[in-house]
């Protein structure tokens, strides 16, 4: 059964169709890559999926149930969570404290009761700081915990973005380029955590330019082409496919 499915989704900027027509399916428990192209629209896809971005037309649907209208931190409690393509770290702010921003999405007690200190509220933020050091461990960051988050190293923030979006708890898991800008190891590192979080569950989103990683990754790939799905189905298919030869011709070879 899929549990995200997007149907005849359209999203224009004026007179630029940025997704068009697009129907696709993730199923649970899969790991599905986004390719195309600069411009293709991989971005747009995931803000309409986040709720950053309104469709112009088309549904988004969740577990049955759809979500296009919801907000964005209504998705977050239906279980979507994302990272970004430009870092969205707060530098000031510690490592856990990062992680912690994730999880209050989640949670219930609001501002006032934030303010006035109230016992339900400690209690909470106390549960937040125990999941978000939960986080930190399960992605091998937890001795940075109390460093600075502008500290870290690029890949470690990388890493960090994840580990903010799993404070969430999220069943899918959006992720924009998590390996863009990173040396080989930490490729692979990233790599291998994505595999572990979906063997636990998580069903996951990505866009990535690193040709490698999506096929070694992926269960299916998605190719996009200005707006359009041009191609999907699992690696092997989709490398031979004309039309995505054809798509990436003088596209420069992000394999490296
Ligand atoms: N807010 C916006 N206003 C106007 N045009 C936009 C906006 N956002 C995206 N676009 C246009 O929509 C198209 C798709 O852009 P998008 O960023 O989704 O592509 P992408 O596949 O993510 O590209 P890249 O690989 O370079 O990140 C592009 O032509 C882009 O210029």
């Amino acid at each position: 059964m899929s549990f995200l499915h997007i149907a005849d989704l359209q999203r224009n900027f004026g007179g630029l169709r940025a997704v068009s027509d697009l129907t696709f399916s993730v199923a649970q428990g899969e790991i599905k890559a986004v390719i195309g192209p600069n411009g293709a629209g991989k971005t747009t896809l995931f803000n309409l999926i986040a709720g950053v971005t309104p469709p112009s037309s088309g549904q988004i649907t969740l577990d049955g149930a759809r979500i296009d209208q919801l907000k964005p931190y209504q998705r977050v409690e239906r279980g979507i969570a994302r990272t970004f393509q430009n870092l969205q770290i707060f530098k000031d702010m510690t490592v856990l404290e990062n992680v912690m921003v994730g999880r209050h999405a989640r949670t219930r007690c609001d501002v006032l009761h934030g303010l006035l200190r109230t016992r339900a509220a400690l209690r909470e933020e106390e549960a937040i700081r125990d999941s978000a050091t939960q986080q930190l461990e399960r992605l091998g960051l937890a001795h940075r915990a109390d460093d600075r988050a502008g500290s870290l190293s690029f890949g470690e923030c990388k890493v960090l973005e994840i580990a903010r979006a799993l404070a969430a708890e999220p069943k899918l898991l959006l992720l924009d380029e998590p390996t863009a800008g990173l040396p080989h190891a930490e490729t692979e590192r990233i790599t291998d955590t994505i595999r572990a979080l979906n063997a636990e569950g998580v069903t996951v989103l990505l866009v990535e330019h690193n040709m490698r990683m999506v096929m070694r990754l992926s269960h299916s790939i998605l190719v996009l082409n200005y707006g359009r799905r041009i191609a999907e189905g699992p690696a092997e298919a989709v490398r031979r496919d004309p039309a995505v030869l054809e798509a990436y011709l003088g596209e420069e070879d992000d394999d490296a």
